[in-house]
């Protein structure tokens, strides 16, 4: 990587500038994942994942990503298994990504960087009653993290890909409906998982991260949309959404356990 972390840093978003600490966070995201500290779990079950393409309702611009929204007033799509007790409801979508492919995951794994993250966001429907609610608790949300890397194009992204100019400026919104998130998972079901945060305000301790081991690829062209998107309302001085990442945050004393030896 051809840049100092100051020099990336300094170009962050003040919200990820690493300004922002939470007083007496314990469990903040993202981490780097250290392959050889993870602990195998044997009793780790596999994560299962049910999506209905018929709850999408819509994409929106909220100023730091671009999220795709799902109804999630019933339990037609949900997570379940892996380190989770219960099935949680899939709330929303969205991704973090860099002003050029050298950087934009948020977490790592052994320092190594990815170019893009995808976060699948899922709240605990079975000890809470609304997203809102859930988003304050310690086991509150799931978060499914899948790694993106340059490669071959993404024939079922493209769907999603083609929309993005509609949501360039901030606050705009757009209907998005039926769109198969699942196509967006890789195929092998290997997953770390730790207790963390969200990565942006309000930051909550209350996310279990999974996070899958293999990427998904994608293809320039389509990373470069992601990079039109603006952080600004229309109006605003034009700032492009990149680099909407947050810097790595202490492990303290967790341990991220591994589903696979
Ligand atoms: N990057 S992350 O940790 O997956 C992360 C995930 C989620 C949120 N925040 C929200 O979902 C905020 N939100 C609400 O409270 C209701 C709708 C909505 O979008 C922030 C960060
Ligand atoms: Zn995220």
């Amino acid at each position: 990587l051809g840049c100092t972390l100051q020099h990336k840093q300094a170009n962050l978003h003040p919200l990820w500038r690493g300004e922002i600490e939470v007083p007496g966070g314990s469990r903040q995201s993202p981490i780097n994942i250290r392959i050889r500290d993870s602990v195998f779990h044997p009793q780790l079950a596999p994560v299962h994942t049910q999506y209905d393409p018929n709850t999408c309702l819509y994409i929106w611009n909220n100023g730091y990503s671009f999220f795709v929204e799902y109804d999630d007033s019933t339990d037609k799509s949900t997570v379940s298994g892996g380190p989770l007790e219960n099935p949680f409801r899939l709330k929303q979508f969205h991704f973090h990504w860099g002003r050029n492919n050298d950087w934009g995951s948020e977490h790592t794994v052994d320092s190594r960087v990815f170019p893009a993250e995808l976060h699948l966001v899922h709240w605990n429907c079975s000890k809470y009653r609304t997203f809102e609610e859930a988003i304050m608790e310690p086991n509150g949300l799931a978060v499914i993290g899948v790694f993106l890397k340059v490669g071959k194009h993404h024939e079922k992204l493209q769907k999603l890909v083609d929309i993005l100019p509609s949501v360039r400026y901030k606050d705009a919104l757009t209907e998005f409906n039926y769109f198969d998130s699942s196509c967006l998972l890789p195929s092998c079901g290997d997953y770390w998982t730790y207790s963390g945060s969200l990565t942006t305000p309000p930051l909550t301790e209350s996310v279990t991260w999974i996070i899958m081991k293999k990427p998904i690829e994608v293809d320039h062209s389509q990373l470069a949309v992601f990079r039109s998107l603006l952080f600004t309302a229309v109006g605003e001085e034009e700032r492009y959404m990149v680099d909407n990442f947050r810097p790595l945050q202490p492990l303290m004393n967790r341990t991220v356990h591994s589903s696979f030896e």
